[in-house]
């Protein structure tokens, strides 16, 4: 691989920017500093670039069954969209067989992603079935190099739905453990009883999806899980956080001094609530959970991301054709596979939207991509950071590239795009992987199989030291 000297570009990490040179060498950074002797080293003209630290998604469901069906998106798809959007490492949930065990969910995602990931990545484990056996499992993930799970407070009449009691008692056991709870917090009971009336009434069409799952019953659940987590003494991550009444409840307990962590995600600032409302069916392919809010939520949650009460952005990449999988919903809402893709999307959303719109700065931007990713789920300062010893995982930015999005020149394996005819301004012209060129202008470079797991270890920052 050799040594690479990436000159006069703008380095840009969650400190700061400034004018100056990255050597690597073997899949490292070795220095960062300026006008850095060539020494042997191959030059990698970076003017006009801001070479920033790989971005990193904590938030994919590669190849995963859900609602009925399994996601669009494999290994080896989902991971060359991801790519082709500058991220180079993903945490991806591995979801719990209702009969077996949390290693074996790990085990079996190690299989799914072996010998096609282009990128790095590591595991969280999606709980499916929280009994006493399992309950005792958690600490042990730990040494499979994973220290974090999910539980979902939503999706009652489904195996995923978790019951307070059995939240709190892994809570109790996370915190022991050192393992990093997230939610999905959404009142699944509420939603339950709000869906059935909704079906009973013959309000079949996809825009009830949002109607069912009013934002007081995200806001509601986000508080009880605070509040849980503030009695079982540990930390919280809440993910994928759509609207105002949600975010309030996470700013109070900032305030309060509690360690609760945060993600929103591009669909909520890019679409809202009238795009389930398009006509026909075509509502469908915006359904997600929580659902697609009014777009007056948009503003606080630019200000959330800015003053650090959202402190990651993460995509929900969790995909399914229209063709086939949205449409075995066409009759009845409830049967819409919940989810976006949005892997490839989500930093170019968060530059346009976000940073040409004067609502985040650069740093931000690194912050939330990148350097917070890696210190919340575990990976920091091995990613995360161009800081030497760091791997090599470096972005070139062209701040003024223009991207129109379509199906055809999207990366994934999904046969329509949320973003069709959005234009994108600012997007990845290079992006290395431990050193290695894995893409360039359009193309895929990496080979199948060259992405490696990340072992992680939680140690919780402070929501204060969070950039
Ligand atoms: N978000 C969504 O709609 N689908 C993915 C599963 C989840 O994150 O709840
Ligand atoms: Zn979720
Ligand atoms: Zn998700």
């Amino acid at each position: 691989m050799g040594r690479l000297l990436f000159t006069g570009g703008t380095v840009v990490t969650a400190e700061g920017s400034y004018r100056a040179d990255v050597l690597v060498e073997d899949e490292k950074v070795v220095s960062v500093g300026v006008d850095l002797p060539a020494e042997g080293a191959e030059e990698v003209d970076a003017r006009g670039r801001l070479v920033m630290p790989g971005f990193i998604d904590g938030h994919t469901h590669m190849d995963m069954p859900f609602g009925g069906t399994v996601t669009a998106d494999d290994w080896a798809s989902g991971t060359a969209a991801a790519l082709a959007g500058g991220t180079t490492t993903i945490v991806d949930f591995a979801l719990q067989d209702v009969e077996g065990t949390l290693g074996g969910a790990v085990e079996e995602w190690g299989r799914k992603a072996e010998g096609k990931a282009l990128i790095d990545y590591g595991f969280h484990v999606a709980i499916t079935n929280l009994t006493g056996e399992i309950k005792a499992e958690i600490p042990s993930l730990k040494d499979r190099g994973v220290s974090s799970v999910k539980i979902f407070m939503a999706y009652k009449g489904t195996p995923l739905y978790t019951a307070d009691e059995d939240l709190f008692e892994a809570m109790q056991i996370a915190r022991e453990a050192g393992i990093l709870v997230m939610v999905h917090a959404e009142n699944g009971d509420v939603i339950a009883k709000l869906q059935q009336q909704a079906l009973e009434r013959g309000d079949f069409a996809p825009r009830f999806h949002a109607l069912t799952r009013p934002e007081e019953v995200e806001a509601e659940a986000t508080n009880r899980a605070i509040q849980l987590a503030e009695v079982a003494g540990c930390p919280l991550l809440v993910v994928h956080v759509s609207c105002a009444a949600a975010l309030e409840e996470i700013h109070r307990a900032h305030e309060l001094g509690q360690t609760v962590y945060a993600e929103t995600c591009p669909q909520y600032l890019a679409f809202s609530y009238d795009d389930l409302c398009r006509e026909g069916f075509e509502g469908a392919k915006y359904v997600c959970s929580p659902p697609l809010r009014d777009s007056w939520n948009r503003e606080p949650l630019w200000r959330g991301l800015q003053i650090g009460d959202l402190q990651i952005f993460g995509s929900d990449h969790c995909s399914f054709n229209y063709r086939g999988q949205k449409e075995l919903g066409r009759d009845d809402f409830t049967k819409i596979p919940n989810g976006l893709p949005g892997v490839e999307e989500r930093a170019m959303v968060l530059w346009t939207l976000g940073v040409r719109e004067g609502k985040i700065d650069e740093r931000t931007f690194v912050a939330v991509l990148s350097t917070n990713q890696a210190k919340i789920h575990g990976m920091y300062p091995r990613k995360g950071t161009l800081a030497p010893g760091a791997d090599a995982d470096i972005v070139l930015w062209d701040p003024d590239l223009e991207i129109t999005a379509t199906v055809e020149n999207r990366h994934g394996n999904v046969d329509y795009t949320p973003y069709q005819g959005m234009t994108f301004r600012g997007g990845p012209a290079a992006v290395y992987v431990r050193g290695r060129l894995a893409y360039r202008d359009g193309e895929i470079l990496a080979e199948h199989g060259s992405g490696r797991y990340v072992e992680r270890a939680f140690v919780p920052p402070s929501v204060g030291v969070l950039a």
